[in-house]
């Protein structure tokens, strides 16, 4: 009998309503353990409220939203923190907590000292060990965000949902992060991360997923997902992948815009100038 792979995080054929516009019509993204998916797409494609959505955090007009298994919503805070682990994008504090104590939060069901171990480790992984003891409000953006996502590295479930976790990251932490997380997949979790780093998310993902105006316009091996076309029709790029000693790298530019001097007008939707006169 084939082997049954255990999905952690669906979302199928997602549509949702935020702030009274439909902002998500047709998004899809599985997760499965020892996988890192990459949510990809342009400002506003909708990957905040897609994750979010996976999560059972946003209502969902159609289509569906499980977490191992079940549907998101109808799970207790409880169980879906169980099941899954989240980084928000918005990275607001509203207390000066020691980095520890904030990092032991993402452990909420274990004993205190268990959770600060685990705290403890997590900040040490990412770097930032040495500021443990000091709060979070005493620490500059790329080190919160570091502590941020150690509180998500301490709570013990099987999936990860990390909104872009290397945004205001200096390149190091950048590569660093994306190498615990991929790390932990190897060990048998599930990571679903948001990157606007095409390059990052074709070196570290399993699968990518692309969004666009709310639904998934791509889904595949990185290459696949992020090909030529897509790049062009979803982001706006005229692109090609090199290959590197440590993976490809994206060479783009945005589309160098033609103009038609017979139609006097710009293939694009604004017009050419008029020529000088004389
Ligand atoms: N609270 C809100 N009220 C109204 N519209 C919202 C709200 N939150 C998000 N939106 C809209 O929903 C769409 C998707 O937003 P979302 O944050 O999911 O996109 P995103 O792909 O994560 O973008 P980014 O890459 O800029 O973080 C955008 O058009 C955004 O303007």
């Amino acid at each position: 009998m084939a082997a049954v792979t255990a999905v952690l995080l669906e979302l199928a054929n997602a549509h949702a309503r935020v702030g009274g516009a439909e902002v998500l019509k047709g998004a899809s993204l599985s997760v499965r353990p020892g996988e890192v998916v990459a949510l990809c797409g342009p400002n506003g494609a909708g990957k905040s409220t897609a994750v979010r959505a996976a999560l059972g955090l946003v209502r969902l007009t159609q289509g569906a939203a499980r977490l191992g298994g079940d549907e998101a919503r109808r799970l207790s805070e409880r169980q879906r923190g169980e099941r899954a682990a989240y980084l928000p994008q918005d990275r607001s504090i509203a207390w000066n907590l020691p980095a520890v104590e904030l990092a032991a939060l993402g452990a909420p069901f274990l004993a205190g000292a268990a959770a600060l171990d685990r705290a403890r480790a997590a900040l040490d992984e990412l770097g930032v060990g040495h500021l443990a003891d000091r709060g979070v409000a005493e620490m500059s953006g790329g080190e919160r965000a570091r502590v941020l996502l150690a509180r998500s590295l301490t709570a013990p479930a099987p999936l990860l949902a990390a909104d872009e976790p290397i945004a205001g990251l200096d390149p190091d932490a950048q590569l660093l992060v994306l190498e615990r997380l991929r790390a932990r997949a190897d060990a048998g979790r599930g990571i679903l991360v948001s990157l606007h780093d095409l390059t990052l998310a074709a070196r570290f993902a399993d699968r990518v997923v692309v969004l666009d105006q709310g639904r998934t316009a791509a889904e595949g091996a990185p290459a696949e997902a992020l090909s030529p076309r897509i790049l062009k029709t979803v982001f706006n790029l005229d692109a090609v992948w090199l290959e590197a000693l440590d993976g490809p790298i994206l060479a783009a530019r945005r589309p160098v815009v033609r103009v038609d001097r017979a139609a006097g007008l710009r293939s694009a939707a604004c017009r050419a100038p008029d020529p000088p006169t004389g």
